[in-house]
This record gives C-alpha cells, sequence and structure tokens, in this order.
C-alpha cells in the first residue's frame, strides 16, 4: 500500500527530514536558552538582557556595532572588565589594561591560546588535520628557530624584495604606472615569506604560492561559516566545508613533498657519512627536521606531517604581514612629506655601507622602524588582543572576586588602548610617523650609547607591552615579529629608493568587518621607477 507523506517520498526520508527539523529547533532552543559563559557581575555592553532574543540580536549586531561598543565599554568600564557579544556567537568578556599582567600569568593548562584557536578557528576542520593546531609543533619551530636565524637570512630577504618588487611595480623610468597595492603587496610578501619557509626556487612559483594563499583565506572562510552551524551538524558540515582546503594541500604538497624527502635523506645521510658535503638550506624545512630530530619528536619527521606543517606558518605569516604593510603604505603616503621623507633615510644608508643587508644596517632603518610601529598602532587590523578560553574546569578567579567559568573567552580591546590619548600621546587617532622615533630624542642629545639602544629597544617595532599590542605580548607574542621587522624594513626601505609615489589625494579608508578593520583592498597608487640619477 503507498502510504502518503508530505514530501511524496518514502517513510524512511519523511522521518528523516522531521527529525533534523527537531534538531535544529532543538538547536534553536539551546541557542536561545543557554546561558552565555559570562558571570552576572559582569556588565554588558550592547546587549539588552529584558529584550527577547537579547543575546541573538546582539550577535547580528556585533557585525556592525563592534567599533562603537568598543568606545562604550572602553568609556564606561575603563578599570573594569565587561562582556562583549561576537559575531561568532561566543561572547567575550573584554578585562581592561590593568588586567593584563593577571591574565598573562596564567599558565597554558589554565588559561589557553591553543584551546582558543582550535575553537575560533574550527581547528577540528579546517586546517586538514586536527593536530595542526591541537598540537601546533609548527609555532614551537618558529619561537625556537626563527629569531635566531633572521640575521643570517637577510641578503636572501633583500633578493627576494627586489625580485618580488621589480616584477610586481615594473623597471621602466620613463612612464608612471598604476599600481594595486594590495595585490602587489601579496604577492610579494608570499614569496618573501616562503624564500624563508621552503627557498628558491620554490617560492617564486606561483603554481605553489597561490594555493598558501587560497588555504588562508579557506580556514576564514571554514571557520566563518561554522560558526553559524549547529554543533551537531559540525562534523559532517566542517569536512564538507574544508574540501577545498584538502585540494589546496595537496596542490602545495606536489611541490614541497619532493623537497622534504630529499632534506630529510640528505640529513641522514650525513649523519651516518660526515665526510658528504651537504649543507642544509637555512628554511623552515630544515629547521623543522632538526627540532623534530633534536627532540626526539618522530611523527614530526614524517614527510606527510612536515608538508602539513607548512600551511599554517603561510596562515600565520601572508595576510598578517600584507595588511600591515598595506596600512603602513597608506598611512606614510598620505600623511604629512615629513613620513615620506622618513622614508628615504635608507639611501644614506645603503650609500655608506654598500648593501643594505645587513643586520647593522638595518638596525639604523630607526625612521622606517617608528613608521611601522605607529601604523601598527593605529590602523592595526586586529581589534581584540590577548584572546584566551578558560580551560580549568571550575573556572578562575579575577581579583574582582567573580569568576571566568570554564570555556569563557577572555581577551582585551587592543584598539582602545592603542587609540587612547593618556597612553599614547597627544592625537593617539592619528598617525604620526617619528611618534616612536621621537620618543628616544632627549636621550640622544645626552649622547649615551647605552641608553640610546635601550631606549631605542623599548619602542621599536617589536617591542610589545600592555600599551602596543599589535604583536599580542607574554610568552605567546608573534615569534614571527623578528623576521616582520626585517622583511617590512627592507621592502620600504627598497620602495623608497627605488621609486617615486604619487600619493592618492586622502588615505583611502579602512572597512571595520566584525572584529577585524580591513585595509583598503583596491587601491592603488601611481609609481615611477627612479632612474640613478632621481635616486635620493
Ligand atoms: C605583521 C605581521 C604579523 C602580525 C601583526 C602578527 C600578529 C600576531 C598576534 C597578535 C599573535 C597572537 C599573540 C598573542 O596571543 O599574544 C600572533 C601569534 C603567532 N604568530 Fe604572528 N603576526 C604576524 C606575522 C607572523 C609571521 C610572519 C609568522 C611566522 C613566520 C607568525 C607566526 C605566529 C605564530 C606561530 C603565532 C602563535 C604563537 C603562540 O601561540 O605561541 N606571525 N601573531
Amino acid at each position: 500500500m503507498e502510504i502518503y507523506t508530505p514530501f511524496g517520498a518514502s517513510w524512511i526520508s519523511f522521518l528523516a527530514t522531521v527529525s533534523f527539523c527537531l534538531l535544529i529547533l532543538l538547536h534553536a532552543y539551546r541557542v536561545v536558552t543557554t546561558k552565555p559563559p559570562i558571570p552576572d557581575d559582569v556588565p554588558w555592553v550592547g546587549r539588552d538582557p529584558s529584550k527577547w532574543f537579547g543575546q541573538a540580536r546582539a550577535r547580528l549586531a556585533s557585525f556592525r556595532r563592534m567599533p562603537e561598543w568598543l568606545f562604550e565599554g572602553y568609556q564606561k568600564y575603563r578599570s573594569k572588565p565587561f562582556a562583549i557579544s561576537d559575531p561568532s556567537g561566543k561572547p567575550v568578556i573584554i578585562l581592561p589594561r590593568s588586567d593584563i599582567k593577571w591574565l598573562l600569568d596564567f599558565p597554558d593548562d589554565i588559561i589557553s591560546t591553543i584551546e582558543l584557536h582550535y575553537e575560533v578557528l574550527a581547528g577540528a576542520y579546517a586546517f586538514t588535520d586536527s593536530e595542526m593546531v591541537k598540537e601546533p609543533f609548527q609555532n614551537h619551530v618558529i619561537h625556537r628557530s626563527l629569531s635566531r636565524r633572521v640575521n643570517g637570512l637577510t641578503e636572501e630577504i633583500w633578493d627576494e624584495i627586489t625580485a618580488a618588487i621589480d616584477e610586481s611595480w615594473g623597471i621602466d623610468t620613463e612612464h608612471w604606472k598604476d599600481v594595486h597595492v594590495y595585490n602587489t603587496m601579496m604577492f610579494t610578501i608570499s614569496r618573501v615569506s616562503n624564500r624563508v619557509f621552503v627557498g628558491l626556487p620554490l617560492c617564486r612559483k606561483e603554481e605553489f604560492l597561490r594555493p598558501m594563499r587560497a588555504f588562508a583565506q579557506g580556514v576564514m572562510f571554514v571557520a566563518g561559516l561554522l560558526h553559524f552551524v549547529p554543533s551537531f551538524l559540525k562534523p559532517i558540515i566542517g569536512h564538507v566545508l574544508a574540501i577545498p582546503n584538502h585540494f589546496f594541500y595537496y596542490r602545495g604538497a606536489r611541490y614541497t613533498v619532493p623537497i622534504i624527502k630529499e632534506r630529510l635523506a640528505n640529513t641522514e645521510r650525513k649523519e651516518k657519512d660526515p665526510s658528504f658535503r651537504y649543507r642544509a638550506p637555512n628554511d623552515y624545512i630544515t629547521w623543522h627536521i632538526q627540532l623534530a630530530r633534536a627532540e626526539g619528536r618522530h611523527q614530526e619527521l614524517a614527510v606527510d606531517r612536515i608538508a602539513r606543517r607548512i600551511m599554517p606558518i603561510n596562515f600565520a605569516a601572508i595576510h598578517t604581514t600584507t595588511f600591515v604593510i598595506v596600512n603602513a603604505l597608506f598611512d606614510i603616503l598620505c600623511s604629512p612629506p615629513i613620513a615620506v621623507e622618513a622614508m628615504p633615510e635608507s639611501n644614506a644608508t645603503e650609500r655608506k655601507e654598500g648593501v643594505l643587508c645587513s643586520r647593522s644596517a638595518i638596525a639604523k632603518l630607526t625612521f622606517a622602524d617608528s613608521c611601522i610601529r605607529e601604523s601598527m598602532r593605529v590602523s592595526n587590523f586586529m581589534t581584540r588582543e590577548l584572546e584566551r578560553k578558560v580551560i580549568k574546569k571550575d573556572g578562575v578567579r579575577h581579583p574582582g572576586g567573580w569568576v571566568a567559568p570554564y570555556g569563557a573567552v577572555l581577551a582585551v580591546d587592543g584598539h582602545s588602548i592603542h587609540h587612547d590619548p593618556s597612553i599614547q600621546g597627544e592625537n593617539a587617532g592619528e598617525f604620526d610617523a617619528l611618534r616612536f622615533h621621537r620618543s628616544t630624542e632627549p636621550i640622544e642629545q645626552r649622547d649615551n650609547a647605552l641608553d640610546k639602544v635601550l631606549k631605542r629597544r623599548q619602542v621599536g617595532m617589536v617591542t610589545t607591552s600592555d600599551s602596543f599590542l599589535a604583536f599580542g605580548h607574554g610568552r605567546h607574542a608573534c615569534p614571527g615579529r623578528f623576521f616582520v621587522a626585517y622583511e617590512l624594513k627592507l621592502l620600504l626601505a627598497y620602495i623608497a629608493m627605488h621609486y617615486e609615489m604619487e600619493p592618492p589625494t586622502e588615505r583611502p579608508k579602512n572597512t571595520w568587518f566584525g572584529t577585524s578593520v580591513l585595509p583598503p583592498m583596491d587601491a592603488t597608487i601611481r609609481v615611477r621607477r627612479r632612474n640613478d640619477e632621481s635616486r635620493l
């Protein structure tokens, strides 16, 4: 007998559809009724608990109202924590600057960055292998090796900048050319980063770089969409959404796997036969192999494992650095001429020292250092910093007496701290290219070399503090920043030495999107290669 169902299909599909609808309803009910992990003593900004569906409404509003909420919370609560809704659906407790030490003093098994990344970046799916985020050996390699090895890499960095900028901005000294700043910087940064991760010639191969860039976007796509998927569907939808990321990995692995195999074989042969003439290149692959061997982490020596680890490193490096240099270029070019004049300081250094890639020559790029740090302060693309998740089962007690429960997300409002005149000084909301450089001046007049070095270090681009949080702060502060400092200072120097630039009439606007502030992605500038006579 034919049984009628509303869908004209069998009982099985009817039951499956009804169960699915019930699960969705159950999920919606849980979303509306579950109490967020925010203690009652912590006040909310941007959420009216008296309204129906207050949490869901605040979540939606958080896409566009984040800047005003951060401003309101910072003004109103200054030295007290407050809670704020988030586009991800998980509210965040924003701690005041005075709580930074308290937050950073907790060990990782009580308040964790890894667990936070695992949740926020959909670590179970987006990176193709959950181990990439759960057990981030690649971060350990970068922490241990990059800052120590970067000095030996300056010539490579300079060489790659030269090749990438000459190719993307051109070498025509006659005609002006419109260049797309975001695209050409993305091109340059992905090449320079991969010069340090995988070396030549792979770092110049677009067929390899394209999947590296696409993977980073893919991670953000999967993580962003999964925030809107009910938990019971995540294991299915998460894996489906991550399919392109697997594809990007395999596209990249076609090139990295043979290099890794050869590197492993040579390393082994050298160990067995010291007379074998082999010097491993100075890049991420070598550092990874050496550290895994030194620490007896045999599973990290699997070829596939090493190839996979190169993906999250690219994720951490490419877009972040591109955003920073795009902002820095527009901030410099669209501010009073002093900023632009500051850039060619590199010429004097270069003339004196021949090439600009010694450690001492880079240390002299103090104007460039100040310009980039100032741009990272005022135009930072991240608004929340030091995001951590409470993973102690019974939570952590705040000095204010309340308890942040298991699962609560804690963070600091870096945006407001970076724009606060009582912390940053006059015109805190404006780009002042030499703000940090000037702050070393009184000591320079006294001409005490040691004081000068110490003072410069305090305001140097890689120095984090509770008032400069663009690279985070504490033991999880970005370990890539030492490389970034070399890379971006040399890039600015190269551009200033070799190109005339016509600034846009006004600074193209950055765009708030949820908790991020994106740099201008469509803006162009006009450039012309200097001929030798016109070089400053
Ligand atoms: C201008 C570019 C960059 C910016 C603004 C930036 C910013 C950050 C920030 C804010 C954090 C979190 C710090 C914290 O929670 O306290 C971080 C972590 C990290 N960054 Fe960067 N980053 C940049 C470039 C890089 C590069 C080039 C690399 C690799 C070569 C890198 C590797 C990492 C790693 C491995 C971590 C995790 C550290 C840990 O959890 O211990 N970053 N970065």
